[in-house]
């Protein structure tokens, strides 16, 4: 009598950049899978929006459906992967395939952060699996580490890069002098880029994935109405250029954070100026990084490929196995934490450091009255250096740490000040006391 294991099936929602190295990597590791999970996996079909279309990998035609909730509530199907994106139809889709006692990995970060609520009720109700590693930080192990491995911890912050995108055009803009736009379209075409890049490059992705590391660390719900967000559309060649001459380099940053006293989260992406010698400073291209600091383990750092289909396809295929073997031993992976139900502060209430150039006129008294504007905020300024400019001259100050509200309301005092000829940038300063 033969001990094999009845073949897992597996349905596959969406087969374009990370879809279809799924399939390949279902196909072309098969045995190792097998040998792995204890049973083989059998890909039952994919469904894609347009049947006709090119693909990056050979797909066998008769696996290949538009009707994805057929796909995705058939009998015969174990796991459901979504990889379609977005918020409508991959919730329903998703929500089906629980609902028929299905296995569901999920690289979709938008939903997750949007409507998370909604898809961890669904598991739990079905006693479903939910796996969805490859929504943060493409193949870096991540969410599992911080939902497993640091279970018995305490984590006070998390911060990194988190948009392969962002980072490879800002890490072009810096190396080579490029355009944000041409830099832009060289990550669309390596396939880093979501479909829309607005996503990315406003920072809607970072934020997303803010929003999914902030609940998993602190136990918490948060959404991506949640958490601050600016992008880097306003970032010229100057200011990157600018930011190089100082020793810095721009980088957008996501960064949770406890509070001192513990009792709220602090959710935040934005562009950041680090010194180039802070080890995020190297994380080049569409490669991400991310600092996980815990009271017992100290400071951890993940890095590796934030973005595009292998990285990211190497992360759904460790959720394939992970549900896949769940399902042999009748087991579930961990359900959702939110026990400790913290809220999410206004980042007003965040404390952060901003470089600021001023413009003014280059007169007895200026320096003093711009500093006064600072000191009625109560914000301590670290350096100021002034290069003249003719009858002008633009001030250049770093600040200490200081109340973001207050920080803002400076830089709308100094506007006022009739010396003031124009405030010329404003970027906070991150890193200069967190290698
Ligand atoms: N690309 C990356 O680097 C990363 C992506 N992700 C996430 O992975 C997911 C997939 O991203 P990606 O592969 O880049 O996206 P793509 O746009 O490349 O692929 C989307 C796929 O979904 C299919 N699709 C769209 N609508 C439907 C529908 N209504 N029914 C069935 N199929 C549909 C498309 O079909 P068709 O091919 O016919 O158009 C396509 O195959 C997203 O959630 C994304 O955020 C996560 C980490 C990294
Ligand atoms: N567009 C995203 C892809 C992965 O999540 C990125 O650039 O990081």
């Amino acid at each position: 009598m033969s001990n094999a294991k009845p073949a897992l099936r597996v349905a596959l929602l969406g087969c374009g950049v990370v879809g279809s190295q799924v399939v390949r990597l279902l196909r072309e590791q098969a045995d190792d899978l097998a040998a792995r999970v204890g049973a083989p996996l059998e890909l039952a079909g994919v469904a894609v929006r347009r049947l006709g279309r090119r693909r990056d990998t050979d797909v066998d035609p008769a696996l290949l459906t538009t009707d994805a909730e057929g796909l995705a509530t058939r009998d015969d199907v174990d796991i459901v992967v979504e990889v379609i994106g977005g918020i409508e139809p991959a919730r329903s889709l998703i929500l089906a395939a629980m609902s028929r006692g299905k296995s569901v990995v999920t690289a979709n970060k938008a939903l997750l952060a949007e409507d998370g609520a909604t898809i961890h009720a669904a598991a739990k109700q079905n006693g479903a699996d939910l796996y969805f590693e490859a929504s943060v930080a493409g193949a870096i192990p991540l969410l599992r580490p911080l939902r497993e491995s640091l279970a018995g911890d305490r984590v006070r912050r998390v911060l990194g890069i988190v948009n392969g995108t962002t980072n490879y055009i800002l890490d072009k803009m810096d190396s080579s002098g490029a355009s944000f736009t041409d830099a832009l379209e060289e990550a669309q075409a390596l396939g880093y880029a979501e479909a829309d890049p607005t996503a990315d490059v406003e920072g809607f992705d970072a934020a997303a994935k803010a929003a999914i590391l902030a609940g998993i660390a602190f136990h918490s719900r948060v959404t991506a109405a949640d958490v601050h967000r600016e992008g880097i559309t306003e970032i010229t060649a100057a200011d990157v250029a600018s930011a190089q001459a100082m020793g810095y380099v721009i980088k957008l940053l996501a960064i949770c954070a406890l509070s001192d006293d513990g009792g709220s989260i602090g959710v935040r992406v934005h562009p950041a100026m680090i010194p180039r010698s802070h080890p995020l400073a190297g994380v080049r291209e569409a490669y991400n990084a991310v600092f996980v600091e815990a009271e017992s383990a100290g400071r951890l750092m993940f890095y590796g490929a934030g973005a595009g289909g292998a990285p990211t396809a190497s992360a759904v295929l460790g959720d394939i196995v992970a549900v896949a073997r769940n399902r042999i031993a009748a087991t579930r992976g961990p359900e959702e934490s939110t026990y400790a139900d913290l809220k999410v502060h206004p980042m007003g209430a965040t404390t952060t450091r901003y470089h600021v150039s001023v413009d003014v006129a280059d007169k007895p008294g200026v320096l003093a009255r711009v500093a006064d504007v600072f000191a009625e905020h109560d914000v301590s300024i670290q350096t100021v250096k002034q290069e003249g400019r003719g009858d002008d001259a633009r001030l250049v100050l770093v600040t200490h740490r200081a109340n973001d509200a207050a920080l803002s309301a400076t830089i709308e005092d100094l506007q006022d000040l009739d010396i003031v000829r124009a405030v010329a940038g404003v970027m906070r300063v991150e890193g200069d006391d967190t290698p």
